[in-house]
């Protein structure tokens, strides 16, 4: 890949998705496919955990770094929960539109009705 194209998100979770049932022993991705999905949400729990840390200490570099890993394994666990990104994106747009605080506010008075 030239430095100049994108690796976006959709092509990352593309690469990753074809590395299921690729040798372990070649392919990190293929490990953590083998070591099982609660291998793979450990892995995303710390990427997530090291990406805040990154951002409470305003290290630029590290967060770009950390937000790389995270969204790594974050592709890989999609991959192996059977989630294509496009679910994601769907959900996205279903929420565009709607403001995060009226969410909230929804949200809380369905749950005092209960
Ligand atoms: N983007 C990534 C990527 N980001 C991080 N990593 C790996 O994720 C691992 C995370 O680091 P850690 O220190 O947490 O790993 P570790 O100490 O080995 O810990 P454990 O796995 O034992 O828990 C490192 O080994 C990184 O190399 C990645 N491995 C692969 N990719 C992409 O996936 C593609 C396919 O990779 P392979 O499956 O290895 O061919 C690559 O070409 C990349 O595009």
């Amino acid at each position: 890949m030239s430095e100049k194209e994108e690796m976006g998100l959709e092509r990352l979770y593309r690469l990753v998705a074809s590395r299921q049932g690729a040798d372990p022993g070649s392919s990190y991705t293929a490990s953590l496919y083998a070591r099982g999905a609660a291998k793979i949400a450990q892995k995303v729990g710390e990427e997530a955990v090291e990406l805040a840390i990154a951002a409470a200490l305003e290290d630029r570099d590290d967060i770009i770094s950390e937000s790389a890993d995270l969204l790594y394994h974050l592709a890989v666990l999609w991959a192996d929960a059977g989630i294509d990104p496009t679910e994601i994106y769907a959900k996205l747009a279903q929420r565009e539109g709607q403001s995060g605080l009226a969410e909230k506010a929804a949200r809380k008075s369905g749950e005092e009705e209960r």
